[in-house]
């Protein structure tokens, strides 16, 4: 999934400084969307080739000291990225680390990308083929290296009076040869853009930074800046949602404001992946003008009435499985008590690169609340089974702690079909419910009773609260649940 977040200052506004922890605070609140590197670039605003660049492996507060992040103490636009790898991963180098920085004809560009390019192979064979060197094997630098040669190419249609830092034209040729997935921004010396490919499948929003949370008595409010990031969760706590980008919408941020430049015509209906609501977004972000929270606790009330047992308590799976526990329980009117204590400095399995760290963050994760387990008929919530690495490691602990019966309920569909789009499941061998029938997944992992959410169901939880915009239709890729993949994979 990853985590992107770009601010740039108002024209008027002549703090110095604050950019940079603004955007390290951004993607400290984005860390549960990577948690393998960051970096951070910043544009004085002046001179469009002296960008400067933070980069490094591991977690932002340990990336982003406050020492190297006064580097960008002068910028007056900053871009950031927080990386869980989907490409890249037989040189997972230093260069790999996103945001990519590249010098073009009119001077350094740079890029962060949310999502994974379906078919970059043949287009990465394409530029190689073109003359275009390529220093990893990441879709996301083939993304940088296409706009570096698109503005090459419109150079000499460049008129007087155009401005250096305007890309737009280049930006719209380049979404033209990419279907899905992409989440962009991409940074000029003077303005950022935000980009959403046609089908919508990542999310990105664009907001104001405001003097204040609230206009005050007697002073109005006026904007200090302007900032783009994958959720509203990550923005600056006076600034507000203006819009989440449009699919195939190109959205340019500058010192003067927001304004939409670019509408290539979107994919109808949209793609937007499901699994943010299951799993990847954080609950108080709103997505498609919800709040992610309230979907999770609709899926597990929708859960409780789709799969109702009888059970002594409803518990959950901390984190993200909290909501749709709390759901089931209102829903069953079973009371909703802990079985788990979830360690809070250990991060999400799941988004760990491989199966041993993703093996070891799970047993370094959870204790057993043996009090409210023992004798207990325990209904068991997690968001969703994947490799069922979880699952495999804390019923067993629920049992020695006594408990009396053990219900799994999952408020996802079972998982069945690799991700091409952004999520590092490329196959479906890995799948537990790809290769077991729902009886023999009871049987390994020793559960009473385990059952899931349906597809329709989930789409109610989703659909129910949902605001579109008016041209646009509202759809979701279901791929990983259903097989049916937005796109021809043709690779
Ligand atoms: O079947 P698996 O392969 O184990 O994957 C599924 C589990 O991984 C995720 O949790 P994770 O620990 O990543 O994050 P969370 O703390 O937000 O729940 C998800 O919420 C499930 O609990
Ligand atoms: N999960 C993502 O969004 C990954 C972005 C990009 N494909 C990379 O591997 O760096
Ligand atoms: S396949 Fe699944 S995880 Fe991937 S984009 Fe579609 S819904 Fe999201
Ligand atoms: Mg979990």
């Amino acid at each position: 999934m990853c985590g992107i977040i770009g601010l740039v200052q108002a024209a008027d506004c002549e703090a110095r400084g604050a950019l940079p922890i603004l955007a390290a605070d951004g993607l400290t609140a984005l860390q549960h969307r990577g948690t393998e590197s960051a970096g951070l670039v910043g544009s004085g605003g002046v001179d469009r080739h002296a960008f400067d660049i933070v980069k490094g492996h591991g977690l932002v507060r340990e990336i982003f000291t406050h020492e190297a992040i006064s580097r960008l103490d002068d910028a007056v636009i900053v871009m950031g990225h927080n990386r869980y790898s989907t490409a890249g991963k037989k040189r997972p180098t230093i260069n790999c680390v996103q945001p990519f920085v590249v010098y073009t004809a009119i001077g350094t560009i740079a890029i962060a990308h949310n999502g994974e390019l379906v078919g970059a192979e043949s287009k990465r064979n394409e530029a190689l083929h073109q003359g275009v060197g390529l220093s990893t094997d990441t879709d996301s630098e083939l993304i940088a290296q296409m706009v570096a040669k698109a503005v090459a190419l419109n150079y000499k249609c460049r008129v007087n009076g155009d401005q250096w830092g305007d890309i737009s034209k280049e930006l719209a040729v380049t979404m033209s040869a990419f279907k899905t997935s992409y989440s962009l921004l991409v940074m000029t010396y003077d303005r950022l853009y935000a980009i959403r490919d046609p089908w919508g499948n990542r999310p990105l929003c664009v907001g104001t930074i405001y003097s204040s949370r609230e206009p005050r008595n007697g002073t109005s409010q006026y904007a200090l800046g302007y900032v783009a990031a994958s959720e509203s969760c990550a923005l600056p706590p006076s600034a507000r949602i203006d819009m989440e980008v449009k699919p195939g919408e190109i959205v340019e941020i500058s010192r003067r404001g927001i304004r939409s430049v670019y509408q290539m015509k979107p994919h109808n209906p949209s793609a937007f992946c499901i699994f943010e609501y299951v799993y990847f977004a954080r609950g108080d972000t709103i997505l498609e003008g919800q709040q992610v929270q309230s979907v999770r606790e609709e899926t597990g009330r929708i859960l409780a009435r789709e799969a109702p047992i009888d059970a002594d308590i409803v518990s959950n799976v901390p984190d993200s499985s909290t909501a749709a526990a709390i759901g089931y329980a209102e829903q069953s009117g079973i009371p909703y008590e802990p079985s788990l204590h979830r360690n809070s400095y250990v991060g999400r399995s799941f988004i760990q690169p491989n199966t041993e760290l993703r093996q070891s963050a799970i047993l370094r994760k959870f204790g057993v609340l043996k009090n409210n387990v023992r004798d207990r008929r325990i209904v068991l919530v997690d968001d969703s089974i994947v490799r069922g690495n979880t699952m495999g490691i804390i019923v067993k602990m629920l049992w020695d702690a006594g408990a009396k019966e053990v219900h799994l309920r999952i408020a996802s569909p079972p998982l069945k079909y690799p991700c091409f789009m952004g999520i590092n499941i490329p196959s479906s061998k890995e799948l537990i419910a790809a290769n077991k029938t729902l009886e023999e997944m009871e049987e390994m992992l020793g559960v009473t009773s385990l059952r899931y959410l349906s597809v329709d169901g989930l789409k109610e939880a989703v659909s129910k609260r949902l605001h579109s915009e008016p041209g646009f239709e509202p759809g979701h890729c279901t791929a990983c649940l259903t097989g049916n993949y937005p796109v021809k994979l043709d690779f």
